[in-house]
């Protein structure tokens, strides 16, 4: 069990790297507390595996150190790292019955045969894998068998950390909710720290205490589930979180006013003068309503979207395309309507960074 450092790291796959553009991982500090819940989320290609693989120890980063507690392990190989793995696709033995499978990672390391059977057990009886036990591993399905990956993974009580890359990709739709459910229950049993590597937002979320957003190779913030949705650190943040994400319009800011194509939008914080190539306004659909037409900012509807949970109205105000929360019962007077913003939702970014308000506390 260990606390996991990143100290300034950064890695290119590039032997001479030159510039930013170069880097699959820009520089990264970032510390992983011993026990946290984590989830590495981000889209294809933003460096998640890249992030990953340094950890465990398959890739060596291009600059920067990696530290185990105060144990430097920069150069070390995977082996030497007392690290599990759960890999996207099912690592096991077909040869080997399921509780042999359980059982490898310990009795490689020459545990007990009592305490294995004992920890064997535990494990299997948490991912339903019991009835299965004494079954060859090669007659089961790609569901039972990467759950074996899990139990493998998760079956070692000492380890530093376990690395979980896009689990839960070849488990049927009806059964990642309860896994998503049973690793978070395996994670408040074990006290191990898990780093759960994900591009979807639903399985960061209901996994992680803490989720780690990253694009285009860098983090953009780290926080609980309600930071990234109520403060995004970023536009791309609050775009990527939230179903629709955060509407981002570009605008101008003066004190506590903003103009966004030409309409006055009054802010619940006055902010200082900005010097940016691009300011924009962020406020997610939920706190935005919308109205008849009236007294508001004046939107064309374009459609609105019945998501289940909610009506969302896909509006134009001029040239920008935005989303708001669709009151049951409103009743609109042909394409025009208004919406009301709420202020104290309103963030406002220079070049896609959060900005804090004048005189407030960073
Ligand atoms: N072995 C490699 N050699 C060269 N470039 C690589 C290598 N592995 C990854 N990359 C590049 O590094 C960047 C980050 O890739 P990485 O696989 O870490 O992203 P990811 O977020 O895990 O994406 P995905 O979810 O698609 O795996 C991408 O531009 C990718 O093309």
């Amino acid at each position: 069990m260990a606390r996991i450092t990143l100290d300034k790291l950064a890695h290119s796959y590039k032997p001479n790297p030159s510039g930013p553009g170069d880097y699959a991982l820009k520089e990264i500090d970032h510390v992983w507390r011993q026990g946290g819940a984590y989830a590495l989320l981000g889209p294809s290609g933003c460096g998640k595996t890249t992030l990953l693989n340094i950890i465990s120890g398959l890739v060596t980063p291009t600059r920067g150190r990696i530290l185990f507690d105060d144990d430097d392990v920069t150069g070390r190989p995977t082996e030497a790292r007392n690290i599990a793995q759960v890999f996207q696709f099912p690592v096991v033995y077909d040869t080997m019955t399921v509780r042999e499978n359980l059982a490898f990672p310990l009795k490689n390391r020459g545990v007990a045969r009592d305490v294995i059977r004992r920890r064997v057990d535990e494990i299997a009886g948490l991912l339903d894998l019991t009835r299965s036990l004494d079954r060859k591993a090669s007659n089961l399905t790609a569901d039972a068998k990467q759950k074996i990956s899990l139990g493998r993974g998760l079956v070692r009580p000492d380890v530093a950390a376990i690395l979980f890359d896009e689990p839960l990709t070849v488990i049927d739709p009806h059964l990642k909710w309860q896994l998503r459910s049973t690793l978070k229950e395996l994670h408040r049993r074990l006290d191990i720290t898990m780093i759960y590597v994900t591009h979807d937002q639903t399985e960061a979320l209901t996994f992680a205490d803490t989720v780690v957003v990253m694009h285009d190779g860098a983090v953009v913030q780290a926080g609980t589930p309600d930071q990234l949705f109520d403060r995004p650190a970023h536009t791309f943040v609050g775009h990527f979180i939230g179903s629709p994400g955060m509407n981002v319009l570009p605008c101008r800011v003066d004190g506590a006013l903003a103009t966004v194509e030409g309409h006055p939008v009054t802010l619940a914080h006055a902010y200082p003068a900005l010097d940016a190539a691009r300011v924009e306004l962020g406020i997610r659909p939920e706190f935005i309503r919308l109205a008849p037409r009236g007294a508001g900012l004046p939107v064309r509807v374009r459609r609105i979207d019945d998501i289940g949970r909610a009506r969302i109205a896909r509006v134009e105000l001029g040239a920008c395309a935005l989303s708001a929360m669709a009151p049951d019962g409103v009743a609109l007077d042909g394409d025009e309507a208004s919406l009301s913003l709420d202020p104290s939702r309103i963030h406002v970014y220079a070049d896609g960074r959060l900005v804090a308000p004048a005189g407030a506390i960073a």
